[in-house]
């Protein structure tokens, strides 16, 4: 499939060049000649983050051109879903920010949207012939990089909290891994504080421990969860997230090493897989 790459433009199929209006509009200028050269029965996939709304402004810009030069087969395919956390109303006077965006997207009438380990289900629900890319292929690799530059030993998939708990279990099978540590936070939604962190397994003497989640923001689940899993015996704790938007930096309290992709940025100081391998 061919790709109008919004990420690593240099490899993009269609050649294209974005700028800011003095209003801050964002703009796009496409090649004309690249586009043209394309065969537009066949599909043709914009590969994109969404971390903020003009990326999202963007990619709609782009369909309604390639709208009008009939491509018929439009994908969206997204890193990183911008209000995915907010797939409820939280508190009486907030928004559901994630109808919005699946309105926004939805109306652009996209053949096929994938997103890549989105936060919940509910992406998935609210966005018109969309579709989850799990995390299990990046995390594989995470694995086979850890080991291949660490020494072996026991090791357990984490799972931090309940939502990462209705994905551990289908990618413990995917990699063949029994040991799988459940564990439960509680967060105050009024102030975003964390009160407290959980585990039901007692002895964790040894273990190296993967927690595993979607979104890494200011790091306090994992700080938290870290530290609970060492004082259960943990020998090493070692984060992998989806998406790094470490939005208090980098180190994080008992963690011992991070790995992430850049579906949200480019990240620097940690292991940062490219995104493009894993969401096709
Ligand atoms: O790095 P942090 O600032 O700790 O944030 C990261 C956590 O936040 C998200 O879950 P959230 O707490 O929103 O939970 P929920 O939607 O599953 O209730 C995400 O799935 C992580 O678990």
């Amino acid at each position: 499939m061919k790709t109008f790459n919004l990420i690593n433009p240099d490899r993009s199929d269609i050649r294209y060049s974005v700028m800011t209006f003095p209003d801050s509009q964002p703009h796009i200028k496409i090649d004309t000649a690249s586009a043209n050269i394309l065969d537009k029965t066949e599909p043709l996939r914009i590969l994109t983050r969404v971390s903020n709304a003009n990326d999202l402004l963007l990619a709609l810009f782009i369909k309604n051109t390639l709208d009008y030069w009939e491509f018929e087969k439009v994908e969206l395919h997204i890193s990183y879903l911008l209000a995915a956390r907010m797939d409820r109303v939280m508190l009486d006077g907030e928004p559901f920010s994630l109808r919005v965006m699946a309105g926004i997207i939805n109306q652009a009438n996209f053949r096929k949207v994938k997103i890549f380990d989105p936060h919940s289900e509910v992406s998935t629900a609210l966005i018109d012939r969309s579709y989850a890319i799990t995390n299990h292929e990046y995390v594989s690799d995470v694995l086979t990089d850890y080991f291949a530059k660490n020494k072996g030993g026991d090791y357990a998939l984490v799972s931090p909290d309940g939502g990462a708990l209705k994905k551990i279990h289908k990618l413990a099978h995917y990699l063949n891994v029994e040991n799988v540590v459940e564990c439960m936070k509680e967060r105050d939604v009024r102030t975003g504080a964390l009160t407290s962190f959980k585990t039901t397994t007692e002895n964790l003497s040894g273990q190296i421990c993967f927690i595993i989640d979607d979104i890494c923001d200011g790091g306090g689940t994992f700080a938290g969860t870290a530290k609970m899993l060492k004082e259960k015996g943990a020998s090493k704790v070692i984060l992998v997230v989806s998406h790094g938007i470490f939005s208090k930096g980098t180190k994080i309290e008992s963690v011992d090493e991070i790995y992430s992709t850049d579906s949200f940025k480019p990240l620097e100081g940690l292991n940062c897989f490219g995104i493009e391998k894993y969401l096709y």
